[in-house]
């Protein structure tokens, strides 16, 4: 693992991963740097979770390194939280069992329009108000990897438009890297500056321009990929005139 670059705080090398009789993931390279926005695309049962739980280090793969930046501080929202319903437990109570790391519950649940679930029973919650509660959660340690499992689930279109600018906003104030799996192609390619696109192995990866063009992206998605390609086309319209005073 020579010459790693200062500015990485996650490599995965060569890894390789069986589950029961199957292959989850092949020959998967994946680094992430201080202060991107990453996102991992797929099909279903693609091994995006499987890859997020290696990264995180709660899985370790057959073959291959996963290297992490010594010290480095993780928050992770995952796609599913096995809540037990004869456990009261308040939205209150839940952030005070996350690690201790200077930022106040309260504050961040304020901050984050959130105050009012502060007494709510955490599974009285609907899927959305779920979702961004587990995303404070994980701020509250100042990560500098933050790790989003399909963030947006049970949150209706408009939320989920607001949730991929919110992402830029949340970047600059953690100071962090962001990276995280989708399946709003459209809405998080405004939002990212890199993706992979994963299918048991790594199809193709880079800026959301370059990959909604790829030929692999666009035999994997589809229809879909090739409306991106044209949304792309005019995001980089956007772009320009933006840059011109
Ligand atoms: N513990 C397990 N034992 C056996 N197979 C598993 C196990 N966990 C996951 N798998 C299988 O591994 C494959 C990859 O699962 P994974 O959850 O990583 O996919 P995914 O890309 O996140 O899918 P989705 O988009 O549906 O959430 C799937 O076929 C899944 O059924």
């Amino acid at each position: 693992m020579s010459g790693v670059a200062s500015q990485s705080l996650l490599r995965v090398s060569g890894v390789g991963v069986r589950l029961g009789a199957r292959e989850v993931l092949k020959d998967i390279d994946l680094e992430v740097q201080a202060d991107e926005i990453l996102t991992i695309v797929g099909p279903n049962g693609a091994g995006k979770t499987t890859l997020l739980r290696i990264a995180l280090g709660l899985l370790r793969p057959d073959r291959g390194e996963v290297w992490r930046c010594p010290g480095l501080r993780l928050g992770y929202v995952p796609q599913r939280l096995n809540l037990d319903e004869t456990f009261p437990l308040s939205v209150r109570g839940f952030l005070k069992l996350a690690p201790a790391g200077g930022l106040d519950p309260l504050n961040e649940l304020e901050g984050a329009g959130l105050r009012h679930l502060a007494d709510r029973p955490l599974q009285k919650l609907s899927g959305g108000e779920l979702q961004r509660v587990l995303l404070v959660r994980a701020q509250l340690n100042r990560p500098q990897l933050l790790v989003l499992d399909e963030p947006t689930q049970g949150i209706d279109v408009h939320g989920q438009q607001d949730f991929y600018q919110y992402l830029g906003s949340l970047r600059r104030r953690l100071g962090c890297a962001i990276l995280l799996v989708s399946h709003d192609l459209h809405l998080v390619m405004g939002a990212t500056d890199r993706v992979v696109c994963l299918n048991r192995h790594i199809c193709c990866t880079g800026t959301p321009e370059a990959i909604a063009r790829n030929s692999a992206f666009i035999e994997l998605f589809g229809a879909r990929a090739d409306s991106l390609a044209i949304y792309s086309h005019d995001r980089q319209h956007r772009h320009r005139q933006e840059k011109t005073p």
